[in-house]
């Protein structure tokens, strides 16, 4: 398959405009099919702006997003899910309820409730799912019942119950401890590979960025005191991994990340760049 073949997302001189204030300017970018992209930038650049675009929740001001090779739908679809830094999940649901909801709103867009032998279906499903998650054993909780690193595996649950093809996440383990982020960052990393989803993450955590993308991408506005100038993609850093010492199956989060050759040269200004967005 050629690379542009395999392109499942691709913007076009994307501009986002708030009144006279230029947020995002000529984003132009490919995103291939099964790759994590990570999106780091300094506060207010406009990352979750872009994600937001991603997911039709805004449209942009000016450019074209495609989504396998037609128009970006005019709202959030299925096949596109997100999860947030925080509030993804219904507190008044159970985790299990959590997870069989979108199941429930797909089958039975009008009810939201299924029945009998299909709401069993979906309660397996979704079961299956909490186990891979980690939350077999929570599955009657309610979510304040759960640790924040708890609540963002069912908000991952919750995202991945339907298959999208593409996963936003929104910071989604800022505010968790080191501890549990690690611990999740090696879950995400084996989701990821087992669904083979395509994953845009925003994250201010730069080391969690190159940690867990297989592609980085740095938004900088170039003049940021000046309205009239949006941020732009400033680096584009493909990401590739060590093997892991004892195959594939070890531990997938293991902190041997290192840019592809041909970057490594041109690094020293992006870690200029980097450390500057981790000071911010
Ligand atoms: N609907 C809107 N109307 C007006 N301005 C907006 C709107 N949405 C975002 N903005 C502005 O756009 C800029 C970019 O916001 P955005 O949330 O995308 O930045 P960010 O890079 O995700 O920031 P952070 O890292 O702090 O989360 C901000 O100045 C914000 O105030």
């Amino acid at each position: 398959m050629s690379g542009a073949a395999a392109r499942l997302i691709e913007v076009r001189d994307v501009w986002q405009v708030y009144g006279a204030r230029i947020v995002l300017e000529r984003i132009s970018l490919g995103i291939e099919a099964g790759s994590f992209v990570t999106v780091v930038g300094p506060t207010g650049c406009g990352k979750t702006t872009f994600l937001r675009m991603l997911m039709s929740e805004e449209t942009p001001s000016h450019g074209t997003i495609r989504l396998a090779g037609a128009a970006l739908p005019g709202e959030p679809t299925a096949d596109r899910g997100v999860v947030f830094q925080r509030y993804s999940v219904f507190p008044h649901l159970s985790v299990l309820g959590n997870v069989v909801l979108p199941l429930e709103i797909a089958a039975a867009p009008l009810l939201g409730r299924l029945f009998g032998a299909a709401r069993r279906r979906a309660e397996a499903r979704a079961r299956t799912l909490l186990e891979e998650v980690g939350l077999g054993h929570a599955a009657s909780l309610y979510p304040a019942q759960l640790s924040g690193g708890m609540q963002q595996r069912l908000a991952l649950a919750q995202a991945l119950i339907l298959k999208p093809r593409v996963l936003l996440l929104d910071e989604p383990f800022s505010a968790l401890d080191p501890g549990t982020r690690a611990d999740i960052h090696g879950l995400m990393r084996r989701l990821w590979e087992e669904t083979r989803m395509t994953v845009v993450m925003v994250t201010h955590d730069i080391s969690e960025a190159f940690r867990l993308g297989t592609r980085v991408l740095v938004f900088e506005r170039p003049e940021p005191d000046d309205p009239a100038r949006g941020a732009r993609i400033t680096h584009d850093i493909p990401v590739r991994r060590r093997a892991p010492r004892n195959g594939p199956g070890d531990d997938p989060t293991a902190g041997t990340i290192a840019r592809e050759d041909g970057l490594a040269r041109a690094s020293s200004d992006q870690m200029e760049s980097s450390d500057r967005i981790k000071m911010l």
